[in-house]
């Protein structure tokens, strides 16, 4: 695994991941092999084909690990996906396509339409 795949030298785990979260409208914390992972990227690239989601594999990355523990200590979830939106915590799959189809994805997307929050 090349080092670029890891966090940046000198930055705590905690603040790559929350930094990652701020920057982005959509962070999906996934695994390249999960079923649910890709049921929830698949519903981003179907429904907001205009974003580019901020995907981080899990599985491909030295820093997985204490990526999905510090995950799991920020959100009370341990499974993947984790997913943000618009900063705010979805949760896995499941919430994620619930928050769909009750409106609240694009409500968040919507209150946060700049690039860069
Ligand atoms: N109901 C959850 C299921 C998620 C789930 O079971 N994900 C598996 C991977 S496919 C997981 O995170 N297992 C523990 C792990 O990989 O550490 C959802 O909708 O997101």
């Amino acid at each position: 695994m090349s080092a670029s795949t890891s966090i940046s030298q000198g930055a705590s785990i905690a603040e790559f991941v929350d930094a990652t979260i701020t920057k982005n409208q959509v962070v999906i914390f996934s695994k390249s092999y999960c079923p649910y992972c890709k049921r929830t990227k698949a519903l981003f690239a179907a429904s907001f084909p205009e974003l580019e989601p901020e995907i981080l594999e899990l599985d491909e990355r030295d820093d997985g690990g204490p990526i999905q523990q510090y995950l799991a200590e920020k959100t009370g979830q341990r499974t993947v996906p984790n997913v943000f939106v618009a900063t705010k915590h979805i949760g896995g799959n499941d919430d994620t396509h619930s928050a769909f189809k009750a409106g609240k994805l694009a409500k968040l997307l919507e209150a946060k339409a700049t690039p860069n929050l």
